[in-house]
């Protein structure tokens, strides 16, 4: 639904040239949430900006349902502008205007008659969840309400696709995920498509279908979030995943533990994709005559499923010990035992 062909955003200052956008290609699908996760100064703010062409690129094409952006003369891109709906870090809200006035702004602008207007906005602010706030100025607005308001805004006219700048950059952790929480409900009930940018993988990880990291104005890598955790494969993608993963986390002092067990098997299960790890640990006790503790690890959610590894004693008999790995071998997750003891 959206191709980016060969784009290219290049600066040049006095004294520099800098490629902030460099040849990046991309296709994302109509109806998906896509990532693109980068560290400051990687040219994901240039990308963005250059989708709705609040930036013009220096090469390359921006292609949006057949339409060519890219091409627009500034009429045409006016009217294109509003099939774009776009929220930022700061949210962009005008102080002097109330809730309602905010969100009846872009409708202003697109000459949408007073009545439909009202009637527009009134759904926009229950459907964001800002009923009883419409009278209120952005001062008076926690950061989560405001970036409501700024989501509100973006949807008033319908857009085909929504555009996310670090929209949860500037949030707590709890508003975060309830802002987030928003952005895939609107996903799912409206169709609507979704790019965002963030340097935070757990923005990625709670809401992306899929993911592109950029480094150097480039795409290094692309891909489903859940493989894109499981098998990072360039250097930065790997720091990324240890955001959420923690580094080196996986042995940290296991050699201690495993000398205290004197029975049991000491295993390591790893985790991608459908399977839970509680549904899998409590199968195997309710199954076999055997107890499992678990000692180590780290799991954590994708939308397509968990993606970590546990590591675990199991202890029994000899027979019930093995009747039980060979249950979970049996399973997508993968067995590796690290200690007879
Ligand atoms: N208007 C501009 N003039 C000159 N250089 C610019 C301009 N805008 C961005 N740049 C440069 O382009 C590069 C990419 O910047 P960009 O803001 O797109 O990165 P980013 O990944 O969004 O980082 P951040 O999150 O820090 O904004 C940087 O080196 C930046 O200094």
């Amino acid at each position: 639904m959206i191709t980016i062909k060969n784009l290219s955003k290049i600066y040049r200052t006095k004294s520099n040239t800098i490629n902030a956008v460099n040849d990046l290609n991309l296709e994302i699908e109509k109806g998906e949430i896509f990532g693109v996760i980068g560290y400051s100064g990687a040219g994901k703010s240039t990308f963005i900006r250059l989708i709705n062409r609040l930036e013009d690129p220096t090469e390359g094409q921006v292609i949006i349902d057949g339409e060519d952006i890219t091409a627009l003369k500034k009429n045409k891109l006016r009217l294109s502008r509003q099939e774009i709906g776009m929220i930022f870090q700061h949210f962009n809200l005008l102080w002097s205007r109330t809730v309602r006035e905010n969100i009846a702004f872009p409708l202003e602008i697109a000459g949408v008659p007073k009545q439909t207007r009202r009637e527009r906005v009134d759904e926009l602010i229950k459907l964001v969840g800002l009923t009883g706030r419409e009278n209120a100025y952005p001062s008076e607005l926690s950061g989560g309400q405001k970036q409501r308001v700024g989501i509100a805004r973006a949807l008033a006219n319908d857009p085909k696709v929504l555009l996310c700048d670090e929209a949860t950059s500037a949030l707590d952790p709890e508003t975060t995920d309830s802002i987030l929480k928003l952005l895939i409900d609107i996903n799912k009930n409206l169709g609507l498509t979704i790019i965002l940018i963030t340097h935070e993988m757990h923005v990625i990880r709670k809401i992306c279908h899929r993911v592109a990291v950029m480094e150097a104005g480039q795409v290094v890598e692309q891909g489903e979030v859940l493989d894109v955790f499981s098998h990072p494969k360039s250097q930065v993608t790997k720091k990324f995943v240890e955001q959420v993963m923690g580094e080196n986390q996986q042995d940290d002092g296991l050699g201690d533990v495993i000398e205290g067990f004197a029975t049991g098997k000491i295993t390591k299960l790893h985790f991608v994709g459908e399977v839970t790890n509680q549904a899998l640990i409590s199968s195997v006790a309710k199954k076999y005559q055997v107890d499992i503790s678990i000692l180590q690890g780290k799991i954590t959610q994708t939308r397509k499923g968990a993606y970590g590894t546990l590591v675990v004693h199991i202890d029994g008999d000899d027979e019930e010990i093995n009747k039980a790995i060979d249950y979970i071998a049996s399973t997508p997750v993968e067995v590796e035992v690290v200690h007879h003891a």
